[in-house]
């Protein structure tokens, strides 16, 4: 592979402030247009190396070292401006848990329609109905789901809706956290094909967070193991 890495994770080192150290000089590239895969058992620190590279570690209370450059910015030195300036534009992350990535109280749609709202305040209402829309058939959601609550959604349409969240801003690269754990095998390789065809229109690049090896080698170009 010849391009520059996307996501150059160098001597990366996190520490709680209980005192676990669970990532521990942790070194990785990520090239455009790959799907890598961050493998470990339970505990072995995957989640916290997404929350390195979110920028969410200080409001977790935990100390990193070393570097995480996004192209040419180093994450973990930016500042709350410039990294807002990637996050979510540039990085979005399926979370672990989609239920965490929607408002109990709200529709799918209003959600979405937040998000529209926060990037361009005067976005039409005619816009956003387009946007949501071309979303939803995007990850292959009923347009109608749009107007349920999360509660209505099975953990196929959540995790589906979760990925919408996340593209969009229509960002470079996406880091799914254990984003089809849970999900029986039928709805998981649905939407690892969804994910697969969002990446190639979207041109985006993967970073896939896994426990499950077979997943990850069926999945994925490349694996990285954490110790
Ligand atoms: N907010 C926190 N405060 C203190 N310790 C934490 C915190 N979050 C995680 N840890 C600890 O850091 C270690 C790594 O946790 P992490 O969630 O990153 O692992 P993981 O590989 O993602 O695990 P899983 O696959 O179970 O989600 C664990 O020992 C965990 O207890």
């Amino acid at each position: 592979m010849t391009d520059a890495p996307l996501l150059e994770v160098r001597n990366l080192s996190v520490e709680y402030r209980c005192g676990g150290r669970p990532v521990d000089r942790l070194s990785f590239s990520l090239f455009p247009s790959e799907i890598l895969c961050l493998r470990g058992r339970s505990g072995a620190g995957k989640s916290t190396v997404v929350n390195a590279i979110m920028g969410l570690l200080p409001a977790l209370g935990a100390r990193a070292w070393g570097q995480i450059f996004y192209r040419d910015t180093d994450l973990l030195s930016c500042s709350p401006r410039e990294l807002s300036a990637v996050r979510w534009s540039e990085i979005a992350l399926v979370p672990q848990s989609s239920m965490n990535s929607f408002n109990p109280v709200y529709t799918l749609r209003r959600t979405l329609r937040e998000m529209l709202r926060l990037r361009d305040r005067r976005i039409s209402d005619a816009a956003c109905r387009l946007r949501e829309e071309e979303l939803a058939d995007l990850v292959h959601l009923d347009r109608r789901l749009l107007d349920q609550y999360p509660h209505e959604l099975s953990g196929g349409m959540k995790q589906r809706a979760a990925i919408a969240l996340a593209v969009i801003y229509h960002p470079r690269l996406l880091i799914l956290d254990e984003a089809t754990t849970g999900l029986d095998i039928k709805i998981q390789a649905d939407v690892l094909g969804t994910i697969l065809q969002l990446k190639r229109r979207e041109d985006m690049t993967i970073l896939f967070i896994s426990h499950d090896r077979e997943l990850g080698d069926q999945f994925c170009d490349r694996r990285v193991e954490l110790p």
